[in-house]
């Protein structure tokens, strides 16, 4: 009988290292649409002043309050979703979905979010968004949430991507994970070229998707809605390294 090559079609529910990847690539124009958003309001630090240390800023109330009635309709319950504040979500309302396990559920429970939150806050944001305050805050803060789930869901995927590179090569990779060792993790899962790609390809879209439109071809293109340097920035410094941190974590795990 012949030898199938590559058996994650029928361990993983048909998810592949191609199809994984396509879904990072999709999930960049959500990324790069909601930065977009954003950009559209100045910073708005009364959002995320604090009163004192005990009470929430106003964008944390918004973001848990909102997470709170998400959860309650399920966002949750897909593998693809972390909270930002898990403590106290409350129960489903609705019948569950059967999601499909791919993931090892040791690794299904990682969550890095308060890293995110925290680059998000303080090195993300004022990098893209203008300086000062038009009172526009809810409007304001329901961007921020739409730019951290996106963020959150792209970077948590590794997941999804540490699991199809398991599968398709078993011994590489549980030799290193036997020994525990992180750096021949990193380099096993790491593929230069892909990443070098994804930093060009971000760039593009946030050029493409950020420029003035107008029926006047002699209409000088203003400039673009979100620095596409910042964008590809992003990915270098913050989105690729992180999404890799959850891959060897997820595959440290992953014989447990
Ligand atoms: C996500 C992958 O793993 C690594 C992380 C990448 C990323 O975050 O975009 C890209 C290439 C790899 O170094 C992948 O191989 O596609």
């Amino acid at each position: 009988m012949e030898k199938v090559a590559n058996t994650s079609d029928s361990d993983n529910n048909g998810l592949t290292l191609e199809s994984v990847r396509q879904s990072l690539i999709r999930q960049e124009d959500t990324i790069i649409f909601s930065l977009i958003e954003r950009a559209k309001y100045p910073f708005n630090s009364p959002l995320y002043d604090h009163d004192s240390l005990v009470s929430p800023s106003m964008v944390e109330s918004i973001v848990k309050d909102s997470e709170a009635l998400q959860a309650k309709f399920g966002r949750y319950e897909s593998p693809e979703e972390n909270p930002f504040f898990p403590d106290s979500l409350p129960p489903l309302v609705v019948p569950p979905h059967n999601y499909p396990q791919i993931l090892h559920p040791s690794g299904a429970s990682i969550n890095i979010n308060k890293t995110i939150w925290d680059i998000y806050f303080k090195q993300l944001l004022p990098l893209f968004v203008p300086k000062g305050d038009d009172g526009n805050y809810v409007p304001t803060a329901a961007c921020d949430l739409q730019c951290l789930q996106a963020l959150s869901r792209r970077i948590h995927y590794g997941k999804f991507v540490a699991e199809v590179k398991f599968i398709d090569a078993p011994e590489d990779y549980g030799q290193a994970i036997r020994a525990q060792d992180k750096d021949t993790l990193m380099k096993l899962l790491t593929f230069v070229s892909v990443e070098e790609m994804v930093k060009r390809r971000v760039a593009k879209k946030a050029m493409i998707f950020g420029q003035e439109v107008s029926l006047n071809d002699d209409d000088k293109k203003g400039k673009c809605k979100v620095d596409p340097s910042v964008v590809s920035c992003l990915y270098d410094k913050w989105v690729m390294p992180l999404t890799k941190l959850v891959e060897v974590e997820y595959l440290l795990c992953r014989l447990d």
